[in-house]
């Protein structure tokens, strides 16, 4: 199993956890509008990161943005796999050629 898929067991068993001891908990206990949210905020801090070419803290956001993602993923009950098979899907298909197929 990778580390995303281990986190994301993780995730899920936060869904039943008291949100006093667990910040996941507290995460799914304001709902999956405000896990959206949050994600939001990371990827901002993220892009900023980028922005300056802070590259120390651009790994700790990036890392920050996967663990958000997967909470507001679990959210609404999509798996992480479900992700996986769309990019796996992708593969191989250019994406200058999937959006020419798509744009008239
Ligand atoms: N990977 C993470 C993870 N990444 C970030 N965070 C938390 O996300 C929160 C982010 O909140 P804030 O935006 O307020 O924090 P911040 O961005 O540091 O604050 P500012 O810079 O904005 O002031 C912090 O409390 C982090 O600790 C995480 N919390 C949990 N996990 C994983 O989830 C597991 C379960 O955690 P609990 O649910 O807390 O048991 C943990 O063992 C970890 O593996």
């Amino acid at each position: 199993m990778s580390v995303l898929h281990d986190l994301e067991q993780v995730i899920i068993s936060r869904k039943s956890a008291d949100p006093e001891s667990s910040w996941t908990a507290k995460l799914f206990a304001k709902g999956p509008q405000k896990c959206a949210e949050k994600f939001g905020e990371e990827a901002i801090e993220a892009i900023i990161a980028a922005a300056i070419d802070d590259k120390e803290n651009l790994t700790y956001e990036a890392a920050d943005v996967l663990y958000h993602m997967l909470v507001m993923l679990a959210a609404r009950d999509i798996a992480l796999d479900d992700v996986l098979s769309e990019l796996a899907r992708r593969q191989g298909l250019s994406g200058i050629a999937e959006k020419a197929a798509r744009t008239p």
